[in-house]
């Protein structure tokens, strides 16, 4: 898949649609691209990653994903980026060149996260290791630290690193550090660079310094919502732009208390899609009846601007 443009605007974090025994539902993917552009608008995505369960799947299992979406994507989506990171550096490298062997629009790797890198030079090696498998790939760093613990500035990283790492291309920026991101953009004077915010509760905020697009999990079920408030933001309609942020907040804000990951994130999209995303793998589990009863309540209670 040959991106046709810069990469901007929202990308669904796919979700990874099991059986309810446990095993990665394949046939249900032709459906979640069509729902995803026809639906909610949205015809970029990011497999295997945190929403998907990338860590928690095998090998084998993402490359099927990875192949999955790409073929079912053909002619319908924008970019597949497809998350190769892996604590196992072997592991990681084949899955960069198993996807520029399919065709993705894009790769993207996460730092290794049980034995961390302590410094940027340990970081970038780690990564130019991946990136240099598929040398003809756009490259993107998942930056996401309180799931990783790896909290090394990505403004620090920016300096030298399309020397090291020609294909690099941008960012997945999934942290609250605005100052982080803001000093980012501020260095990507010749916009060479796409920078993907990830805390979409706070998009709005990432837009006002500079964010290029976005990469969610909100953005499988409140995709056509948030394209709303990217189009009011480039309107400079604000008061609007804010609305629309207030009220995806509104409801994050009531489920986080509830408690909320990616088990609940596949029942939310399981109900407003009608696509069965089935169980999450372990350690996480299925989201309680309670939740989803709650949820939906608030989901449906919520009246926006667009009058829907
Ligand atoms: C920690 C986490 O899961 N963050 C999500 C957000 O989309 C998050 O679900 C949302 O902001 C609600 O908190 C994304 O940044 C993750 C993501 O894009 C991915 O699945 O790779």
């Amino acid at each position: 898949m040959t991106p046709r443009k810069k990469l901007q605007g929202l990308v669904a974090a796919t979700i990874t649609p099991m059986t309810p025994d446990g095993q990665v539902n394949l046939p249900v993917i032709h459906q979640y691209v069509d729902y995803l552009v026809s639906e909610q608008n949205v015809k970029n995505i990011f497999v295997n990653g945190t929403t998907g369960e990338g860590l928690s799947l095998s090998v084998q299992e993402r490359k099927q994903l990875a192949e999955e979406w790409v073929c079912q994507g053909k002619d319908k989506l924008d970019h597949v980026i497809v998350h190769v990171g892996a604590l196992s550096l072997p592991e990681s490298q084949e899955l960069a060149r198993h996807a520029a062997s399919i065709g993705a629009s894009a790769i993207a790797v996460i730092t290794p996260f049980f034995f961390k890198p302590t410094n940027k030079d340990e970081l970038i090696a780690f990564l130019q290791k991946v990136a240099s498998e598929a040398p003809t790939v756009p490259f993107y760093y998942y930056h996401i630290p309180p799931l990783t613990g790896v909290k090394i500035r990505v403004e620090e990283l920016l300096d030298g690193i399309k020397e090291q790492i020609p294909t690099f291309q941008g960012v997945k920026f999934s942290d609250m550090d605005l100052l982080d991101l803001a000093q980012c953009i501020n260095k990507n004077e010749r916009e060479e660079f796409a920078f993907l915010y990830g805390v979409d509760e706070q998009l709005l905020s990432a837009l006002a310094v500079g964010a290029d697009g976005a990469v969610g999990s909100t953005y499988n079920y409140l995709g056509r919502k948030t394209n709303l408030m990217l189009q009011a933001f480039a309107k400079a309609d604000l008061a609007l732009a804010r609305k629309y942020q207030f009220l995806t907040g509104e409801f994050l804000n009531f489920v986080f208390k509830l408690g909320f990951g990616v088990a609940q994130t596949k029942a939310v999209m399981s109900f407003v899609s009608g696509i069965p995303m089935g169980p999450p793998r372990l350690p996480l589990v299925d989201a309680s009846k309670e939740f989803i009863v709650k949820a939906k309540a608030k989901l449906d209670s919520i009246v926006w601007p667009d009058g829907d």
